[in-house]
């Protein structure tokens, strides 16, 4: 086997390349280029490892046609067209935690640069000017500070605001009552954290609820005095309000390490009295950089070497201990997608993936993307668990999903229907000692098949003398049968036969069973 290869195109902690040669992946160390150098080089790599300077454009996405996976080594992923990744089936990955705790000690660091004004007073001590009565500073003990999101980061600044004995209030829609008091928080709305703090603290991702959340307008709305501190994103804060509110001094320092435009190399901020200050440096600690650089390696490796997902944001996660449970119902889920779609023809409104007994207990979410990956591929090969469920949206397919917790028949059960023109059609599986994929049932008759290789697919009427002629019809035609699945309605109704074959069933001798006496439809199939 070829080893996946992967670009890592931010400066980052030697760790990951270590980490990626050890897990089986060659590695390319290729940093600072340009987009169209980027897009040059892209097509020859499986994976392409980032921190925030690359920007993964839909150009780019375009000319990665080998790409896999991208990793993030850090938490924000707005420098990725992640709705253009997912629609090529590439997995994109983060690192939500490794560097969530030096990030918020960059904001408590900000809180009280701007509180005693300390780049300031230091560029002047150094300057020689000894300016000793220029610098009367604040206290924070016993401010409040209006915390907007309190997610991973903004917990922990709260923590250690707390710590330092401030009164902390917090905004976030998705903060739970329970999760606020266990915080130690108080859970406002803006309106009344933009009146009520002295330092106001951002920890929410750029999205269209949060950009320019501190506007214009609500910059007026804030306590006279209050501190500003952005270790978010750039385009939280209207850049140019704010420089308004400090020059007339309704905001007494505002202190930013992210900008609207990243490099800043020019801002009207800069210059101004009371502004701080910092070149995206929130994650840029040696410990930060080391965890985030292990776990996105760990990460890529895995799922490039072992399909293991960790930490996606455009697929489901399965989990070290979730995987071995759910790879055999994925397999399952995916062959029966397949053979519900090399059986239907025309328009699918509806697929409805119905779990029952064991495998109702799992996470859904892997086994439904693994059959409309299975159904798809019949349509288009550019298809993965990744892309599916988005490709499925894209053809207006309805995916239903139902649980049944009670067992039937059998301890485990994976149903899938479609919608047809005809009507609703289903195909059923389980699990033979629990791992091994089995057909069950087919559109509503018994018949218990493995799928897998060659088939061949044959409805007819039950009448005596047929197995025996489309045996000599295949072997007149050199084609060796591996398994012979039959079913049926009732006797002498309509019968189903699933054939495995060792080579693949020329279109001609598909023509000859078909016009065998009794038989309704042939088809050869395929897993
Ligand atoms: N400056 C730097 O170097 C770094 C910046 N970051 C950035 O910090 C931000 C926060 O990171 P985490 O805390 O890990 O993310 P998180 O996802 O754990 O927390 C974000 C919080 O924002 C809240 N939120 C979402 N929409 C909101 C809205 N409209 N109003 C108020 N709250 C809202 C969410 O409910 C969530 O609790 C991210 O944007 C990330 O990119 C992260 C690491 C380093
Ligand atoms: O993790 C994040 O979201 C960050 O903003 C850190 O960015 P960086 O990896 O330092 O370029």
């Amino acid at each position: 086997m070829t080893k996946p290869k992967v670009l890592i195109s931010d400066k980052m902690d030697p760790n990951a390349a270590r980490i990626f040669t050890e897990m089986g992946c060659d590695v390319d160390v290729i940093t600072g280029e340009t987009p169209e150098q980027l897009i040059a080089r892209i097509g020859q790599y499986d994976g392409l490892a980032i921190r925030s300077s690359t920007r993964v454009t839909k150009e780019v996405l375009d000319a990665a046609t080998n790409l896999k996976v991208i990793g993030r080594a850090g938490i924000g992923v707005d420098n990725v067209d992640i709705p253009c990744a997912s629609g090529k089936g590439v997995v994109v990955m983060n690192t939500p935690f490794g560097n969530s705790i030096t990030t918020a000690e960059h904001a408590i660091a900000l809180i009280f640069a701007l509180a005693r004004q300390i780049p300031e007073a230091n560029t002047q001590t150094q300057a020689g000017l000894w300016p000793k009565n220029g610098f009367m500073g604040v206290e924070v003990t016993g401010k409040t500070l209006g915390l907007i999101g309190a997610g991973n980061i903004g917990s922990i600044v709260a923590s250690r605001a707390l710590g330092l004995r401030m009164k902390v209030v917090a905004f976030d829609p998705f903060l739970s009552p329970e999760r606020a008091v266990e915080l130690g928080v108080e859970k406002v709305e803006l309106e009344q954290l933009l009146e009520r703090a002295d330092f106001i603290t951002l920890h929410t991702p750029l999205t269209e609820q949060t950009r320019n959340i501190l506007s214009r307008e609500n910059l007026a709305r804030t306590k006279k005095g209050v501190r500003i501190v952005n270790c978010a994103r750039g385009g939280l804060v209207d850049e140019a309000a704010l420089k308004e509110a400090l020059d007339s001094g309704h905001v007494a320092g505002a202190a930013l390490d992210v900008f609207e435009t990243e490099p800043a190399k020019a801002s009207p901020l800069f210059g101004t009295p009371n502004f701080i200050c910092t070149p995206h440096l929130g994650a840029s600690t040696t410990e930060a950089q080391v965890n985030v650089a292990l776990q996105v390696a760990e990460q890529m490796a895995d799922y490039l070497v072992n399909g293991g997902v960790t930490n996606a944001l455009n697929m489901p996660s399965l989990s070290a201990e979730e995987a071995p449970k759910l790879k055999p119902y994925m397999a399952l889920a995916e062959k029966l997608g397949s053979l519900v779609g090399q059986l239907t023809t025309g328009a699918v409104p509806r697929i409805s993936i119905h779990t029952e007994g064991a495998a109702a207990e799992l996470n859904a979410r892997p086994i439904v993307a693994a059959v409309l990956a299975g159904f798809l591929r019949t349509q288009t090969d550019s298809v993965n668990m990744v892309n599916a469920p988005f490709l499925a949206k894209e053809r207006g397919i309805e995916v239903r999903e139902v649980k049944s917790e009670k067992e039937g028949d059998y301890h485990t059960l994976v149903r899938v229907s479609v919608k047809t023109a005809d009507g609703e059609r289903s195909v059923v599986g389980t699990l033979f000692a629990n791992s091994e994929p089995r057909l069950v049932e087919l559109f509503g008759i018994k018949v218990e098949a493995e799928l897998a290789g060659h088939m061949m697919y044959i409805v007819n009427e039950d009448a005596p003398g047929f197995i025996g002629r489309i045996g000599t019809l295949l072997g007149e035609n050199g084609i060796n049968i591996g398994t012979f699945n039959l079913g049926r309605r009732e006797a002498g109704g309509e019968a189903v036969l699933l054939l495995s074959v060792d080579s693949p069933v020329a279109a001609a001798v598909i023509e000859q069973a078909r016009s065998l006496p009794g038989v309704k439809r042939v088809m050869a199939l395929a897993f």
